[in-house]
């Protein structure tokens, strides 16, 4: 961890020759009744340095399996995933995570000590760890609740928070369940602007599971689409640049993802955030 960069500061990592994160023939199963039930068959794809790759497809394709995976939280049961060109079998500060659930943060604790506990765990001294904490915070817009706990804030601030404490660690890739899934649309709207605003300045690589059509086209710069029981990759989306919906291309990338949704069958009333 390089504790001394901030994000106005264009990240140092010199990337190597090859993708940050290589997802390489990925197949990974669950025990289920004494029984090994796969539910990803076999999943390829790369994230590029500072790059948005979105995982997108109908409930129980396995994205949320692929992200564990890549946290290191899953052991693949064939396949490898591969960070900077090295085998990433273990979590590590080099990915944080952010999930949907508001109680992510830790409820005793207020939003500065959320933020500057892990900093502290992974070895800043307290007032270097209380710095960072602070200018994260206040690069999502939360200067004035430093002191607040977890219970005094909507569920728009807690994703803040937990996107500033991910951040804060200085991570190669963000990983973000659904983060904005339980938002009000409003919210959501407002949450995906200052996110795509973030991971520009400060460089991070993001692997983004969403059940959103726009939300991936809005965020991503590519879309991997998951299909099929057990599921596959069916097919990688190149939405780069198409970061508004009156971007010229955003109407056919949409269209071609919900296509291949509708191939699998996805309710697209419930799939799609209008
Ligand atoms: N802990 C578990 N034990 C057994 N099976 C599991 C477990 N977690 C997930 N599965 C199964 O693995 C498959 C993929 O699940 P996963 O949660 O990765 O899909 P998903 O695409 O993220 O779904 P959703 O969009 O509904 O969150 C599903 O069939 C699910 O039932």
């Amino acid at each position: 961890m390089t504790s001394a960069t901030t994000v106005a500061t264009p990240r140092d990592d010199p990337p190597s020759d090859g993708p940050l994160l290589l997802v390489d023939q990925v197949a990974i199963g669950y025990q289920r009744q004494g029984r090994h039930v796969p539910a990803v068959e076999e999943a390829t794809f790369e994230v590029a340095y500072g790059e948005k790759v979105m995982l997108l497809g109908p409930s129980g394709s396995g994205k949320s399996t692929i992200l564990k995976a890549v946290g290191g939280f899953l052991r693949p049961t064939s396949g490898r995933v591969v960070l900077r060109g090295r085998d990433a079998p273990e979590p590590g500060p080099d990915r944080a995570f952010v999930f949907q659930e508001f109680d992510q943060l830790f409820p005793w604790r207020t939003i500065l000590g959320n933020v500057s506990h892990p900093l502290k765990v992974t070895g800043s001294d307290r007032a270097g760890a209380r710095r960072r904490a602070v200018e994260f915070l206040e690069l999502m817009g939360l200067h004035d609740v430093l002191d607040s706990y977890p219970h005094q804030l909507s569920g728009g601030m807690k994703q803040r928070v937990a996107i500033a404490r991910a951040l804060a660690i200085d991570p190669l890739m963000l990983l973000m369940d659904e983060p904005f899934g339980a938002l009000d649309a409003q919210a959501r709207g407002r949450l995906q602007r200052e996110l795509a605003d973030i991971v520009t300045r400060t460089r991070v690589a993001l692997l983004f599971v969403t059940h959103s059509i726009d939300e991936a086209v809005l965020l991503g710069d590519r879309v991997v689409v998951l299909g099929g029981r057990p599921s596959r990759v069916r097919e990688i989306v190149d939405v780069s640049g198409l970061d508004g919906s009156d971007a010229p291309g955003f109407a056919e990338a949409r269209q071609r993802l919900r296509a291949l949704l509708a191939e699998e069958g996805e309710d697209l009333d419930g799939a799609v955030f209008e």
